[in-house]
């Protein structure tokens, strides 16, 4: 175990940890079949993908910004959001990451997954023509950030404007980058800081994780989390809970990448 929660040491040792990080494996190991079978309605990645649509499209969620915390090299965490906001920033402490989602961007070809099945599974829940989402995801996105949630300004000073984001959006990340619950809980303030009060927090993340392979054989340690301290969590760092929805992984979807049991979503608001 690693030693006390944001002691310099238990965070220095995650973002060692990181170091290792392979962005081709993981997209492989998680964002492929059957994680990410759109054939199937029990696999992970549509039931993710139908809360977040659902979440950004029930008339509450509003505003200009939205950021992505910890977006990791994916994109699936704001293909609804981008059609409810004017602004996106996506975010990684990784410059692997962010030159992984910049390549998308430029439209390059120098992806490692081809997210076209992802787009064509939100458009057809929002009855949008497919043509037309990747074209308005490169106009919204305006920048992809270094981030530290760790650091009670997670982000560059200037990043935001003073009001901060409308909304956030967190996928899988601040589980798996803490040393422990204690540390979990400080980042979920300190992320909470970017966002306006009355903002709204959209949350997915593991349940009953211990560890996840981030590239061949670079085995990263998470904070396995119940339900409960999730909500415990967000209720002691600044948020009241609107939602929590679980989703538990079937025995095919347990592939040897980590030991996750759940997936949960949350969607809470900035007291
Ligand atoms: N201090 C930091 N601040 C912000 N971001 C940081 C920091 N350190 C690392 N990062 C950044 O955060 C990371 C985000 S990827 C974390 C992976 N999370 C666990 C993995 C994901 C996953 C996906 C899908 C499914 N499923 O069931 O379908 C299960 C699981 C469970 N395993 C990474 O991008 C790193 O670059």
């Amino acid at each position: 175990m690693l030693s006390g929660s944001n002691t310099a040491s238990g965070v220095a040792a995650m973002a060692a940890y990181y170091q290792r990080f392979d962005p081709a494996a993981y997209l492989q190991y998680n964002y492929t079949p059957p994680r990410a079978d759109f054939e199937r309605k029990d696999s992970i990645v549509p039931w993710k993908l139908a809360c977040l649509h659902r979440a950004f499209n029930e008339g509450d969620v509003s505003g200009e910004l939205l950021v992505d915390i910890g977006s990791g090299p994916t994109l699936y965490q704001v293909l609804s959001g981008c059609e409810v906001f004017s602004k996106v920033l996506l975010t990684d402490f990784l410059e692997v990451n962010r030159e992984e989602l910049k390549h998308w961007l430029q439209d390059d070809g120098g992806c490692n997954l081809d997210w076209t099945p992802y787009l064509q599974h939100v458009c057809k829940l929002e009855g949008r023509r497919y043509d037309q989402k990747a074209a308005k995801l490169r106009q919204v996105i305006t920048d992809i950030l270094p981030i530290d949630v760790h650091r009670p300004q997670p982000l560059a000073h200037d990043a935001l404007p003073s009001a901060g984001a409308d909304c956030l959006v967190s996928c899988f990340c601040l589980e798996s980058v803490s040393p422990d619950l204690a540390a979990f809980t400080r980042a979920l303030g300190h992320i909470g800081r970017l966002l306006r009060p009355g903002g709204h927090l959209l949350l997915i993340g593991a349940l009953g994780e211990s560890y996840y392979f981030g590239g061949p054989g670079v085995k990263i340690p998470v904070v396995p989390l119940t339900e409960a301290q999730v909500c415990d969590s967000l209720k002691e760092s600044g948020y009241t809970l609107i939602r929590l929805e679980v989703y538990t992984l079937p025995q095919d979807m347990r592939v040897g990448v980590d030991d996750v049991t759940g997936v949960f979503f949350a969607k809470a608001r900035k007291d």
